[in-house]
């Protein structure tokens, strides 16, 4: 069974002052676009470094082949979701996050404030997203189909999803 995280790191949604709409958004998307059996883990935290830390550390250790964030990746004084995550993986892919900005430029002028990054460890993969309800499809509609295969190169589960691209092997 694949198994996948989803985070939430959202000082307000974890208070319960607002529902968590970002989470939900992401556990969409991945049953509109994954064709095979997964489980989702999920976990709402506040922006708290140590705490960032901890989740995606236990999520790795817990197998998890996809960590997706969301929040916590803006200029804000409280927002250190990228720093946290660099700290857990041991090497950045800075393709990911360099598509999601440009792409997301299409529909917002200050996604240029989104510092997200993505990267792996053992056999997982990390990827940071924006806080925001709306821009969890923009930005995973842009990167989704690299995701998969990503995956494969680090021998975590292997996830069917007809939206994804994998290279023709010789
Ligand atoms: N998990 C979420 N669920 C629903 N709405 C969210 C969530 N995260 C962010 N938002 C919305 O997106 C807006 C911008 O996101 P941003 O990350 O800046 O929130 P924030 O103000 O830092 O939240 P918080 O104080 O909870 O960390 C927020 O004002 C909020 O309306
Ligand atoms: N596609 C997309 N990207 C986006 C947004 C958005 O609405 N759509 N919001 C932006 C805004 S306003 C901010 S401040 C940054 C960082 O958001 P975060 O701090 O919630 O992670 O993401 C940006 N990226």
């Amino acid at each position: 069974m694949v198994k996948i995280g989803i985070v939430t790191i959202s000082d307000r949604a974890s208070a319960g002052i607002y529902e968590d709409k970002s989470g939900k958004e992401i556990e969409k998307f991945l049953r509109e676009n994954i064709t095979n059996d997964f489980e989702i883990t999920y976990k709402l935290i506040p922006d708290e470094f140590e705490e960032i830390v901890k989740t995606l550390k236990d999520l790795v250790n817990q197998k998890c082949s996809l960590i997706i964030t969301t929040g916590g990746t803006g200029p804000a004084k409280r927002d250190v979701t990228p720093e946290a995550t660099r700290e857990v993986i041991e090497k950045e892919l800075p393709g990911f996050g360099e598509l999601m900005r440009m792409h997301s430029l299409k529909y917002v002028p200050t996604s240029i404030l989104a510092r997200g990054i993505a990267g792996v460890v053992k056999n997982s993969f990390i990827l940071n997203l924006p806080g925001s309800p709306k821009a969890i499809k923009e930005n995973l509609e842009a990167v989704w189909p690299a995701i998969p295969y990503a995956i494969d190169l680090i021998e975590g589960d292997y996830i069917e999803s007809p939206s994804s691209f994998r290279p023709k092997k010789k």
